[in-house]
């Protein structure tokens, strides 16, 4: 990933609500907008879109001013693709000529993406498809191929996954991973969900009533207990990691990452190959000492870095750094009193569960 960013300020009104929102994103790479519901995420977007023109905005991209104090480059003429909840494809035309029109749009400047993208995205045994026989998961996927061959510069996503069930999330998953890897566009990625941030995001925006409250590395500002996204009932960091050891005889793998290791169900993977772990707060405990007594196989030696209550009176959320890697435990506000937690103090991590994501 090249580390250029980009800047973006957008700033005015709209009816009663107010946006101040400026922060740097990654040129190339994955960028969460993350916060409750009319924090102004989709406003930002359409802002970017070109589709709201408030008085206080600036945003350039490869050398084109798309607003600032003087310009305002109307919609149509800013290469933005946009993936909404729900895909709209045009129910008379098949998959292929949904795509073909997008393309068309773009003067074919993307045509000879269509096999690559198509491809990328699983399409190819649904091409000749109608619209009304795609699942919710396969229309989503033929809607995010769809404006990537309209050739952007910039891939909005307002949650592309939140109209898909628990399954139809699970199975595009792997897609927009593939995508992550392959994309040499920024991507804007609103979403409500902690765990799609953990897994297919490289930076993060948090706002809040219209402001940016913390922005930054996604697994950084994830582990940051200052914001509220830390303190999600789903909240989570993904890992990276390397598989060690396979242990044969309990269908185990070890996955080593910077500051530790985990045993993990053995899937499959070779030693030396590459995998990212997602490791939930609420499958993290804290022991004071190693004991050997638990069904617990994962008892990572960590430092406490940060303990910080959560919204929730009883439960506290606690970063716990292993070398260079932090992740985060949910515990109970009881538990940290009665083990008295202090930052600084060497403990255990005990990881209870780990999943391969990636
Ligand atoms: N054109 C407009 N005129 C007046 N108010 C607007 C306009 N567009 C958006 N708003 C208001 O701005 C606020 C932010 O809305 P927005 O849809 O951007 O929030 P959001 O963070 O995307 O929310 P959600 O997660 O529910 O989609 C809301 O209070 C909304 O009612």
């Amino acid at each position: 990933m090249s580390d250029a960013m980009l800047e973006a300020r957008f700033a005015g009104r709209l009816g009663a609500f107010s946006l101040d929102a400026a922060f740097d994103f990654p040129q190339n790479g994955v960028t969460a907008l993350f916060g409750p519901s009319g924090c102004g995420k989709t406003t930002l977007l359409r802002c970017f879109a070109g589709l709201e023109h408030l008085s206080g905005g600036a945003f350039s991209i490869d050398g084109e001013v798309w607003q600032d104090g003087r310009r305002f480059r109307p919609a149509h003429r800013r290469a933005v693709g946009y993936v909404f909840q729900h895909a709209n494809l045009f129910p008379h035309l098949t998959v292929r000529d949904n795509l073909r029109f997008a393309m068309k749009r773009a003067k074919g400047e993307n045509a000879g993406r269509f096999d690559e993208l198509t491809s990328l995205l699983g399409l190819g045994d649904l091409l000749e498809r109608m619209p009304g026989r795609l699942s919710g998961g396969e229309r989503q996927r033929v809607g995010i191929a769809r404006a990537l061959l309209s050739a952007p510069r910039l891939l909005l996503m307002d949650e592309p996954m939140s109209a898909l069930d628990l399954q139809a999330r699970q199975d595009i998953f792997p897609y927009l991973e593939n995508l992550r890897h392959t994309l040499s566009i920024p991507v804007l990625y609103v979403t409500h969900a902690p765990e799609e941030v953990a897994r297919f995001t490289d930076h993060l925006v948090v706002m809040r009533e219209g402001k940016v409250i913390g922005a930054g590395p996604t697994a950084e500002t994830l582990a940051r207990l200052d914001l509220p996204i830390a303190h999600e009932r789903q909240a989570g960091i993904a890992v990276d990691a390397t598989i060690a050891d396979i242990d044969l005889k309990w269908h185990l793998a070890l996955a080593k990452f910077d500051g530790g290791a985990l045993w993990i169900g053995d899937t499959g993977k070779a030693v030396g190959e590459r995998v990212r772990l997602m490791i939930h707060a609420r499958d993290v405990s804290i022991a004071l000492v190693e004991n050997p007594k638990v069904s617990i196989v994962n008892r990572v030696p960590a430092i406490i870095r940060q303990i910080r209550r959560s919204e929730d009176p009883s439960v506290q959320i606690i970063a716990l750094e292993m070398g260079n890697t932090v992740i985060m435990a949910r515990v109970t506000a009881r538990s940290a009193y009665l083990l008295d937690l202090k930052p600084g103090m060497n403990v255990f991590a005990q990881i209870k569960s780990a999943a391969i994501i990636d």
